[in-house]
């Protein structure tokens, strides 16, 4: 089942059990689904297509960030999976982005592209320590122009830089935006955060939502007051 959504529901979880339990709460058609490091690390290919059985368009969130011909080889392999969108990290750069796009031309499936800007969790400061002077939004706009060159469909940044990449990128440049707090959430380790609302209203395309969602008592509950606060 498709999904007009914007939500992606990060299936942050250790065991494959748990993923599937707390997607069978949700709605293919309120909600994606998005499987990331741990989960994928400990469950593998099998939790995905348990979770595309059970119609959801599945996000392989796995940021990677090799050589070119290692990332278009994990680039293909997600796309034989069958998965709706999968990333890399821009800061691969061109060459890296490019193979992974080449890659994908004629895929028989062919998922959304899309690359990290700069982490959510991150911010100026953070960037400062491993070398980057920029500003973190300086970072993102130079990374998504770099991801734009190389021909992918959109990046991974948070909402606070979503007007300025809409101006310079366009409005069919995919804007994915974790960091997203409900009024109300624990920031956790999130840095560069917005409502759903706010993420809205700036012209993200999609934004990730994981422990607002998966650590409420009533997940779908949740998702129903983020899609009416939307509308
Ligand atoms: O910049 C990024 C890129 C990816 N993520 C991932 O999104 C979710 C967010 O989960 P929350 O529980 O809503 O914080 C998580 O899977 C991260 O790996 C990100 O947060 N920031």
């Amino acid at each position: 089942m498709t999904s007009s959504s914007p939500i992606i529901v990060a299936l942050d979880y250790s065991r494959a059990e748990d993923a599937l339990a707390m997607a069978a709460r949700l709605d293919p058609a309120r909600v994606r689904v998005k499987v990331g490091k741990e989960l994928f690390t400990r469950a593998g290919p099998d939790v995905v297509r348990a979770l595309q059985d059970q119609g959801f368009d599945v996000f392989l969130d796995l940021k990677y960030h090799d050589i070119p011909n290692t990332v278009a080889g994990a680039v293909r392999a997600a796309a034989e999976l069958g998965v709706w969108m999968v990333n890399v990290h821009a800061s691969g750069g061109k060459r890296m982005m490019s193979a992974a796009r080449e890659v994908l031309e004629g895929a028989a499936r062919r998922p959304l592209l899309t690359a990290v800007t700069v982490l959510t969790s991150q911010t100026s400061d953070d960037l400062r320590e491993v070398g980057v002077a920029r500003a973190a939004e300086e970072q993102v706009m130079a990374l998504a122009q770099l991801t734009e060159e190389s021909g992918l469909d959109g990046v991974v940044c948070s909402a606070l830089e979503a007007p300025l990449l809409r101006r310079a990128r366009g409005e069919d440049f995919l804007l994915v935006t974790p960091g997203i707090r409900p009024e109300g959430s624990a920031s956790d380790d999130q840095r560069r955060i917005m409502t759903p609302r706010q993420a809205r209203e700036q012209g993200v395309s999609y934004m990730v939502i994981g422990r607002p969602i998966t650590q409420a008592p009533e997940p779908a509950v949740v998702v129903d007051e983020i899609l009416q606060s939307l509308s």
